[in-house]
């Protein structure tokens, strides 16, 4: 059955969010924002989150939420950290086509500003190169499709992702 969901995965500042929105209007689907699903669940900040309960704590409250998200006919953007969680992650390719918006490094270095003001879920000491290397491996073997964004604009990359993806569910569709 062709799964109605579309998950995106990615570095943060790859476009999780700001491509979802758009690939929601232009798919026809709705927009979840699983950084808001977890605000709105825990009732605080994602920052002060992981400032309470620490870089763990957060990875497993962003487990536990995403690993029970219900969502139909959406476009999903996940936060970066998502694919710490095994959980989630079983789920979310469960219920949706996973799609990995991927920058590369240079790419990613010049959208982020530094991981602490972003909030970006890291070791003391781990630096934005060790944490490209470390979740890449991640980002890839959850990945149904992978979208190369370096060099795209915004349109670009929605218009690239609505290509492959409108490819694998012709290429599921025909399997069936
Ligand atoms: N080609 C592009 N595709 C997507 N975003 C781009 C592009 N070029 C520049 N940007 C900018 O990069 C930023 C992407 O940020 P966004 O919050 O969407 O990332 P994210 O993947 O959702 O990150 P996070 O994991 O922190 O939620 C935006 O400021 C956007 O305007
Ligand atoms: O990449 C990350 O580590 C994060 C990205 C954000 O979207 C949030 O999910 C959170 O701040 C962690
Ligand atoms: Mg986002």
């Amino acid at each position: 059955m062709t799964k109605s969901n579309i998950v995106l995965i990615g570095m943060p500042g790859c476009g999780k969010s700001t491509v979802g929105v758009i690939l929601a209007k232009v798919l026809k689907k709705r927009f979840v924002d699983t950084d808001l699903v977890i605000q709105e669940k825990t009732g605080k900040l994602l920052r002060e989150t992981i400032a309470e309960e620490g870089i763990e704590g957060f990875n497993a409250i962003e487990d536990r939420i995403l690993a029970s998200l219900q969502a139909e006919d959406a476009v999903i953007a996940t936060g970066g950290s998502a694919v710490y969680g095994a959980n989630a992650m079983a789920h979310l390719r469960e219920i949706g086509l996973v799609v990995y918006l991927r920058l590369s490094y240079a790419g990613v270095e010049a959208r982020l500003g530094s991981l602490e003001a972003r909030g970006v879920v890291h070791r003391p000491g781990q630096t934005l190169r060790d944490l490209y290397e470390e979740r890449i491996l991640l980002y890839e073997q959850y990945a149904d499709i992978v979208v190369d964004e370096d060099y795209l604009d915004i349109e670009a990359t929605v218009e690239c992702a609505v290509g492959q993806i409108e490819g694998a569910f012709a290429q599921e569709g025909g399997q069936e």
